[in-house]
């Protein structure tokens, strides 16, 4: 099967690079000077610097050499997902679409997989999540991620696909716990990296991190999700990586709160529209999830980190 990757940010560049090792690659950037910047130098100067781009990765920013491959990955931002489906219907329409985003669409509440359903019924989604960041994958290092798909057939095709030398793939078909495992932990990065920007030290971090867990697993079950999948690559991988790890762009944004200092609002950070989402989503359900509130009060300025401490600390005693 021959691979597109649409998205040129960090994550869509690293996956081509590790793709490119195993045959032709196409990368495709919204922007046609970008795409030739990176065609010509073989660098992605803005999102993926010192990274040489591999021969057998072809940057292009003609959709039709993505229509033109069976496979396409989806590396955009979530919330800008339904828009890059959107604007090309007629190119991806019938394709394998893998969503390599992470989060929950704040003005539906759905995740990739369902949006793509929704934008393009006769399209076959699958989504590719799990630990790893983008200079990772993109140096080779080893890295393990989740590959769900409802398909069962197509699941494993795709696993054989998009497993390269140094990047290896488990499969599910459990779409949704996939999704949300990747979504949620975002929210927690964002609440472990302020507890540690703030100095209130690893044993509070470690504390986050095991009840935001049970959050993600009380929403993920809710949901439809089985609980392995949020035991596995998907949900408590990707919440050890991104909870304590200051190259995540969520962890820092945290580690900013708690520092009381500002960021840069042009950076990808996904748990801030999640955080919201999945907050309304929890009232809606009925479900009890006070980390994620409290992150969606730190992240819009309406809770100091001081109060939402307090506000943790104060909650009636219970069963573990
Ligand atoms: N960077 C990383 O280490 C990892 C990122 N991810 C996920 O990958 C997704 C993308 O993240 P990054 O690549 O890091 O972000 P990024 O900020 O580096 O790049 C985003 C890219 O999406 C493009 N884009 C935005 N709207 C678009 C549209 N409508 N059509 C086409 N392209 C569009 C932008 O031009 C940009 O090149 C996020 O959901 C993130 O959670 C997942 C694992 C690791
Ligand atoms: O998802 C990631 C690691 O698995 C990347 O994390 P950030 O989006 O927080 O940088």
């Amino acid at each position: 099967m021959s691979v597109a990757v649409l998205g040129s940010g960090a994550f869509g560049t690293a996956l081509a690079v590790s793709l490119a090792g195993k045959g032709p690659v196409t990368l495709w950037a919204r922007s046609a000077e970008q795409a030739e910047l990176m065609q010509t130098g073989r660098e992605n100067a803005l999102r993926l610097p010192g990274v040489r781009l591999p021969d057998s990765l072809r940057v292009t920013a003609d959709i039709a050499d993505v229509q033109a491959c069976e496979t396409v990955l989806l590396a955009v931002p979530m919330q800008k997902l339904r828009q890059a489906l959107a604007d090309h219907t007629e190119a991806l329409g019938r394709h394998v679409l893998v969503a390599c985003c992470k989060g929950i669409e704040l003005k539906t509440g759905m995740g990739p997989v369902s949006i793509i359903s929704e934008v393009l019924p006769d399209a076959r989604p699958a989504l590719l999540t799990g630990p790893s960041f983008a200079q990772d994958i993109a140096r080779g290092l080893p890295t393990a991620l989740t590959l769900a798909c409802a398909e069962a057939d197509l699941s494993a095709a795709l696993q054989e696909e998009l497993t390269t030398a140094n990047l290896r793939l488990y499969r599910t078909t459990d779409t949704i716990g996939a999704e949300l495992g990747g979504a949620l932990k975002n929210v927690m990065a964002i609440a472990c990296g302020a507890v540690i920007g703030a100095g209130l030290g690893e044993s509070a971090r470690a504390a986050l991190m095991t009840r935001g867990y049970a959050e993600m697993q009380r929403m993920a079950l809710a949901l439809g999700a089985q609980a392995e999948t949020l035991a596995g690559l998907s949900g408590f991988g990707d919440l050890a990586l991104t909870c304590t790890s200051e190259l995540s762009r969520n962890y820092r944004l945290g580690l900013a709160l708690g520092r009381g200092e500002s960021f840069d609002p042009s950076i990808t950070v996904e748990g801030v529209a999640t955080a919201h989402a999945v907050n309304a989503k929890a009232l809606e359900l009925g479900l009890d999830m006070p980390i994620t509130r409290c992150v969606t009060g730190l992240v819009d300025h309406s809770l100091t980190l001081n109060d939402a401490m307090a506000q943790l600390l104060a909650r009636p005693l219970k069963e573990e």
